[in-house]
């Protein structure tokens, strides 16, 4: 093992020592950012961008913000373009220009188990034509499993305050509600399951990322080392043992066609009927495909709903205005439907700013260039070059947003206002000063299911807990691991449930 970790290190120090001296090739003319000088090794600034991507990356767009510019990520160069460029980009066809390569490559998807992305885009197929449309159906379902997973993975907190590690508890109750609409109600509650599937959504990226540190050769060899990496394969196995029978068993029923067959309602129903060659039909790849979009949907609205929930903490003066509008709304409309949810613009609006705040990635819009690109404007972009926007900077940029460094949770209920932009500004709306959700064809399909999913999450707390952080403390802090931004792990807070509730 020691010899091993030896070679490991010596390698890796070799390639950062090669990379002093090289800098990498790049045809396209734009600045590197946080390059003051030639002599500053690439290495440093890959460090650098390691350790406070956020800082190079706002330093890259004042720099390049007209335009585009460079940056040494700590595995890639990446070139950031304007915001400009996106409605052209958008429009240019998946061989020109293609965003499943590009997340391939930015994940290292080899090791982040992705190949399944690559082959089909069944996922996204579902999301869009199934999911989406039947949104308001689950929301009653998502509500019912949102109770039975709160009452579990919160402890006894009546009369008293317990201190709960928040991320942990909203990863647990998103599982859940998650999981009936992946699995159905049959392995909804199958801890099995459940297990896999948050294992998978910790470890199977994580795998990607701790290879970004390593140099590509060694990458095979490091891989077979990592527990991440044999954490995530048990996973994998574990829902080909659980999943390939539930769809031998469908198809076999639907067959048949007895009477009183219902057909299921869930992603895995949908992939089988979507199907459309044997690669999206084989039943080992639609178990896969089922973790792939656990992975997709938990730890996205986990971020989400833990980042709301600490910016109610830190800014309680709004939690009263929000419920009552909510309790407003469900009144009005007698039931929490999605009718009801699209009409809380001030919880709306807070989900928002607070995704502004503290976006769970700060750069979207990953695409990778097939071919050589002219754009209008005469600006080359060479093959093999991998795109993508600053959309944490755009967020902060003062030009776009008055005083971008506070938080006001009213800042697009209050331009929803104005009725000519009543429709936009919306959490799921995606434009170029807001581009979280990516942007074009394949901005984030699950956009609204997260929505509703955050929602219902936020309202169920406020209304039957109330939320501290513990004395002395303020709002944790985010972490930042490359251009990933997430709320800090050792982070504690407190609840107690409401002696009245609401
Ligand atoms: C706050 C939560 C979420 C955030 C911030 C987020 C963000 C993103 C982003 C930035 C992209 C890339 C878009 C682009 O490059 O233009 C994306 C793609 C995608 N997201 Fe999400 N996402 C979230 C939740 C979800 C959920 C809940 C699901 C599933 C129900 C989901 C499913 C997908 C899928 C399938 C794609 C790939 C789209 C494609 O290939 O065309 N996401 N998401």
């Amino acid at each position: 093992m020691e010899d091993i970790r030896g070679a490991i290190i010596g390698a890796v120090v070799f390639s950062y020592l090669v990379s002093f001296f090289i800098h990498a090739k790049n045809n396209v003319k734009a600045p590197v950012a946080g390059r003051s000088s030639w002599l500053t090794p690439s290495f440093l600034l890959r460090y650098r961008f390691c350790r406070n991507a956020s800082s190079v990356i706002a330093q890259g767009y004042n720099q390049g913000k007209t335009s585009m510019f460079r940056l040494l990520c700590t595995d890639m160069d990446l070139l950031v373009v304007s915001p400009k460029y996106v409605n052209e980009l958008r429009s240019l066809p998946e061989s020109d220009l293609n965003m499943s390569h590009a997340l391939y490559r930015s994940l290292l998807g080899k090791y982040s188990m992705l190949q399944l992305n690559l082959s089909s885009n069944i996922i996204t197929r579902s999301v869009l034509t199934k999911l989406t449309p039947a949104l308001p159906l689950f929301i009653p379902i998502m509500q019912e499993e949102l109770k039975l997973a709160t009452s579990v993975a919160i402890p006894e907190c009546k009369d008293k305050w317990e201190e709960i590690d928040l991320r942990d508890v909203l990863t647990r109750i998103i599982a859940r509600m998650s999981a009936h609409m992946i699995v159905g109600p049959d392995l909804c509650n199958n801890e099995a399951w459940l297990d896999a599937s948050i294992n998978y959504t910790e470890t199977a990226i994580a795998n990607g990322i701790i290879l970004r540190l390593v140099p590509a050769f060694l990458r095979p060899i490091v891989y077979q080392l990592l527990p991440t990496a044999w954490k995530a394969k048990r996973c994998v196995r574990e829902s080909k043992r659980l999943i390939v029978p539930l769809v031998e068993q469908r198809r076999k029923e639907q067959a048949e066609n007895l009477q009183g067959y219902v057909k299921p309602n869930d992603f895995v129903q949908w992939m089988m009927d979507l199907a459309n060659n044997d690669d999206e039909r084989d039943s080992a790849n639609i178990a896969h495909r089922a973790l792939i979009m656990s992975q997709a949907s938990i730890p996205s609205s986990t971020l989400g709903a833990t980042q709301t929930l600490y910016d109610l903490c830190a800014h309680p003066e709004y939690i009263d205005p929000i419920l009552e509008e909510v309790v407003a709304v469900i009144k009005e409309d007698g039931v929490l439907g999605q009718k009801a949810l699209q009409r809380m613009r001030k919880l709306d609006s807070f989900m928002k700013e607070s995704q502004r705040m503290n976006p769970p990635i700060s750069l979207t819009f990953q695409r990778y260039a097939c071919k050589s690109l002219t754009l209008s404007d005469g600006v080359k972009i060479p093959q093999g070059t991998q795109l993508c926007v600053a959309s944490g900077a755009i967020a902060a940029d003062p030009q776009l947003f008055h005083h971008p460094e506070r938080f006001d949770g009213w800042r697009y209920y209050n331009k929803r206002l104005n009725p000519a932009e009543e429709n936009r500004h919306q959490f799921t709306s995606v434009d170029r000063d807001s581009m979280h959700f990516g942007y074009g064809t394949h901005a984030c399909p699950g956009r609204f299911f997260t929505s509703n999913e955050v929602k219902m999450i936020v309202i169920h707390f406020l209304l039957k807990y109330d939320l501290a952080f513990r004395p002395g403390e303020g709002r944790p802090k985010n972490m930042t691991h490359d251009e990933m931004i997430f709320p800090n792990l050792a982070a504690r807070i407190l609840i107690r449930e409401r002696e009245t509730q609401r």
